[in-house]
């Protein structure tokens, strides 16, 4: 497409491009973007190198002039973004690229590849942490995740999405997330018994929390991890006991008594396999009594909804004679059919209660704040509506990029992971909850709808008057 473009004259048009999803991941209620940091990673080293150039001349499917071209390519133009932490719905632009249509055009399936992961993991990672409260819960998927970027930043996207600390150490050095973890039932193998293993374990850590079970948990770790303990005293800060199988809630009600009973009622019950929020929810219920959770798989791969599913598309372009033009896709499917023009998002707030109202989807010269009050519709069905008198509005694109060049200052991780927590204390509990939340409205304005509707009766007419 690229040479396309610039083989035709068109490459260097204006074109806008929009990055949205079309449904909410897992049912919930609300998505938590994650992503940012690495698109800027990748538009800051957005170039071809010469093997690069000699490897596409290599196909044979390339002009010499395109290449050359190519030499020279680097990122120009403007993307305007969600910031991460910040809370994003279906149906409304949570990424914004205006550029030469061929830079654009580049862009698309990084921006989604890096986009769709991230934001469905710290979704993820904000449906588990809202079952397990103010209990600790670790990031232990590394071992499934698909690929060793995907642990790494998948990582990332859970600790902004709530997790408190990760297995991963390499994460922990890149992004200074705290690290937290405990032994593999191999420790124990290599001794074949629970006491030696925790007894070498506590020689060599200040640090413990034992595996208990490997054997049986109730007549060998146990017991095994009481006893090491004791030896050790102040040696060690005896942290806890790990359970990774067996009926959790049975299992760790007889644990608690045991470590209750030699005095260790400080120590931490931790438990991990195959976790998630229904069985963390779950256990709950049965009054589990688990400390710390170590979630993995189920994580890390978005075991229930695999991918987010969001799309690029374009949504402006320049004509020949210099104007822009908005543009639209045509589905028989009707949440398939885009939004034409450049847009923002707006944050609705009610002063009265400081709760967001819903997402309002403006075209990019209006500006709400301007206005005295607000017309809310849904799109879907118009009679559905409201209207907002005192109220704040938040643009929810932020600029990224500006002509080429980062104008954003980005956040520390933890100043993201607060910003994340305090977005979700402004939606009401009824976005909030797990199991059939209520639908967030993400409506058009006016002028965004009308505009939706002229152009899809344009091209309706267009399509009917085609003759071949
Ligand atoms: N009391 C409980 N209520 C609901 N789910 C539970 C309870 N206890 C354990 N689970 C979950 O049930 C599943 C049990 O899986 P599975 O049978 O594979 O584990 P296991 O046999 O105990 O151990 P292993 O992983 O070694 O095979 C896990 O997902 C676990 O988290
Ligand atoms: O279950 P997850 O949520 O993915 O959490 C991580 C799992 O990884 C480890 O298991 P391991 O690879 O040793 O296999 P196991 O299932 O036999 O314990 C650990 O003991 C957990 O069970
Ligand atoms: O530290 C642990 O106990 C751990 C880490 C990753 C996966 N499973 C367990």
């Amino acid at each position: 497409m690229m040479q396309t473009y610039w083989k035709k004259g068109i490459a260097n048009r204006r074109a806008v491009f929009e990055l949205y999803f079309r449904q909410m991941p897992f049912g919930n209620g609300y998505a938590i973007f994650a992503g940012l940091q690495r698109v800027i990673e990748y538009v800051e080293q957005l170039k071809f190198s010469d093997s690069d150039i000699e490897y596409l001349r290599s196909t044979d499917q390339f002009d010499d002039g395109f290449l050359d071209y190519l030499k020279d390519f680097k990122f120009e133009g403007s993307i305007n973004s969600a910031v991460e932490g910040d809370l994003v719905f279906n149906n409304e632009p949570i990424m914004q690229v205006d550029a030469p249509l061929l830079v654009g055009q580049l862009l698309e399936t990084a921006l989604l590849n890096i986009v769709n992961y991230q934001t469905l993991i710290a979704t993820k990672a904000a449906r588990i942490k809202s079952v397990v409260g103010d209990d600790p819960v670790l990031e232990f998927g590394t071992r499934r995740a698909q690929e060793m970027d995907a642990a790494v930043w998948g990582t990332r996207a859970a600790y902004i999405g709530g997790f408190d600390a990760t297995s991963n150490v390499r994460a922990g050095k890149l992004f200074d997330i705290p690290i937290s973890g405990t032994h593999a039932h191999a420790l124990v193998q290599a001794y074949m018994s629970d006491y030696e293993a925790f007894k070498a374990y506590a020689e060599s850590h200040y640090d413990c929390v034992f595996l208990v079970d490997t054997f049986d948990t109730i007549k060998s770790g146990v017991p095994s991890a009481i006893r090491v303990a004791k030896e050790m005293g102040d040696k060690i800060n005896f942290q806890g006991v790990r359970i990774d199988s067996g009926d959790m809630a049975y299992i760790s009600k007889r644990v608690r008594e045991m470590l209750d009973e030699a005095g260790f009622t400080n120590a931490k019950i931790y438990a991990s396999n195959d976790l998630d929020e229904k069985t963390i929810m779950n256990l709950k219920m049965q009054k589990a009594k688990i400390d710390v959770w170590g979630v993995g798989t189920k994580l890390i791969t978005a075991y229930d909804q695999p991918a987010l599913g969001a799309v690029y598309k374009l949504v402006s372009f320049e004509n020949v004679t210099g104007e822009m033009v908005d543009t639209i896709k045509i589905s028989s499917n009707a949440i398939k059919v885009s939004t034409p023009g450049k847009k923002q998002v707006w944050r609705i707030t009610d002063l009265a209660d400081g709760k967001s109202e819903g997402d309002y989807v403006t075209l990019a010269d209006e500006d709400p704040r301007k206005q005295d009050s607000i017309f809310m519709f849904s799109p879907d069905y118009t009679y559905i509506n409201k209207t907002i008198e005192r109220f704040e509005a938040r643009p929810i694109l932020q600029h990224i990029y500006k002509d080429g060049k980062l104008v954003y200052n980005q956040p520390s991780l933890q100043q993201i992971k607060r910003s994340s927590a305090t977005h979700l204390d402004l939606l009401w509990d009824e976005y909030k909850r797990d199991l059939n939340p209520q639908i967030y409205p993400v409506d058009l304005s006016q002028k965004c709808y009308d505009n939706k509707m002229m152009i899809l009766h344009d091209m309706h007419d267009y399509v009917n008057h085609l003759k071949f």
